[in-house]
């Protein structure tokens, strides 16, 4: 957990924000502008994103307002009430920065992240690698903006599938946006599909330690992957903008809204496949919609339109596809303005009853379904879809 005052500054700065000590600051406020350009300026924000050490608050107020002068200019908040002492600070330090024109604060970011960079420890100094997996993935598309971190799952030509690279990704995405700025998390799809669930090819690629140790790993990652969902700290909220198929379905009762367009279907053909529930869907889904409705789907493969979800409570609301992308996200981003800490409380108080049992369950699931990953039924299915024989 990092410090209090690391926590509370986070809160008071964009994601943006960098390390730096406070007469370096003045001094780079006060130098005669040099241009940097607006790539200079995005590469200094991923910089500060890769940020492990607390620059302390002042700093980072003073941080705050220089962002600010940069992407918009001289403060144009109203003064915040008195009352209001984290708003009423940053507006503070934003006003104090007067009519500095804008190229000259985006210059003056820019030279303190690089000053940063010889002052204190980035993590791409610690762990290599971490750089990419911050600013770009293999199989995702990860923004942020408008207080919202969209995760959207990025292999169209897979229908979305998950391969082992995309389990980790989505893992690495949702600890960044638990810690990042934005007050609500949305996972979707890039394509026709929101995912076709699993990808089946995970299960070609046999170690020396041959397929028991392949299931043993495949346990652990998928328990490890789960747990990011029970254990998710903010709204987070599925974006289903088409089919979704296994445990891109058994993931959605961990989620905390649900909004799918009307073209989406939603199928969890797990006998079809000799495997068995995860996602913890062998508890969320018989709550959610009954135990013999959940049985419908998770026992037999019956697949509901999402018209049918939303009947069963699985999803929160169904919109047309015509206008579902521009209804949810007017939706969404008006959610995102709400007080985050706010939503996190109320999430926490909804979620923590329940975390316990919720993380025995995904440990059950996940030892059944080691198991069910070397029985005939499942090797036979997988191997029936990679011959091309089958489909869903
Ligand atoms: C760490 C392990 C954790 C495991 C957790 C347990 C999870 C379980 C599950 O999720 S079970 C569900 C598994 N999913 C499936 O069985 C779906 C299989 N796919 C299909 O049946 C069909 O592809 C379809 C109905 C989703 C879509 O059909 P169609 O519209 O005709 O498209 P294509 O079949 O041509 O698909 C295009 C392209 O994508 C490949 N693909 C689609 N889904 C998967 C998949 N799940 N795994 C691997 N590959 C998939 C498909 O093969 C095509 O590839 P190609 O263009 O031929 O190279």
């Amino acid at each position: 957990m990092a410090p209090l005052a690391w926590r509370l500054a986070q809160r008071w700065c964009p994601s943006s924000l960098q390390v730096i000590s406070f007469p370096v600051l003045q001094l780079h406020l006060n130098r005669t502008a040099m241009r940097a350009s607006q790539k200079d300026f995005e590469n200094a924000m991923n910089q500060v994103k890769l940020l492990k050490k607390d620059p302390g608050n002042e700093v980072k107020l003073k941080l705050y307002a220089l962002y600010k002068q940069a992407t918009e200019g001289p403060c144009n908040m109203p003064k915040p009430g008195v009352f209001d002492l984290i708003n009423k600070a940053k507006w503070g330090a934003w006003n104090a920065l007067g009519s500095l024109p804008k190229e000259t604060a985006r210059q003056n970011y820019v030279d303190l992240v690089s000053s940063l960079s010889s002052s204190l420890e980035s993590s791409s100094q610690v762990e290599p690698g971490t750089d990419r997996k911050s600013t770009g993935y293999e199989t995702l598309m990860v923004t942020s903006e408008d207080g919202i971190t969209k995760i959207m799952l990025n292999r169209p030509t897979k229908k979305n599938a998950l391969n082992v690279e995309m389990y980790h990704e989505i893992m690495h995405a949702l600890k960044a946006a638990s810690k990042d700025d934005s007050a609500i998390t949305v996972l979707t799809g890039n394509g026709d599909y929101y995912s076709s669930g699993n990808d089946l090819t995970n299960f070609t690629d046999i170690p020396p330690g041959g397929v028991e140790e392949k299931a043993k790993n495949g346990a652990i990652l998928l328990r490890e992957f789960v747990g990011c969902f029970i254990d998710f700290p903010k709204p987070l909220i599925a974006v289903v903008n088409g089919p979704a198929v296994g445990i891109s379905v058994t993931l959605l009762g961990l989620f905390d809204a649900v909004y799918a367009s009307d073209r989406a279907t939603f199928h969890t053909p797990f006998s079809h496949l000799g495997q068995s529930p995860e996602g913890c869907s062998s508890y969320t889904f018989p709550k959610i919609m009954s135990p013999a409705k959940a049985t419908e789907m998770l026992v037999f493969g019956k697949k509901l339109t999402a018209g049918e979800a939303c009947a069963q409570g699985l999803v929160t609301e169904v919109f047309p596809d015509s206008t579902f992308q521009k209804e949810v996200w007017t939706r969404l981003k008006a959610f995102a303005k709400l007080p985050p800490n706010a939503m996190r409380i109320s999430k926490e108080i909804i979620r923590n009853r329940e975390k316990e049992k919720l993380h025995a369950v995904n440990a059950e699931e996940c030892s059944v379904l080691q198991g069910r990953w070397l029985s005939d039924e499942c090797m036979n299915a997988v191997v029936s879809f990679l011959s091309r024989k089958s489909k869903l």
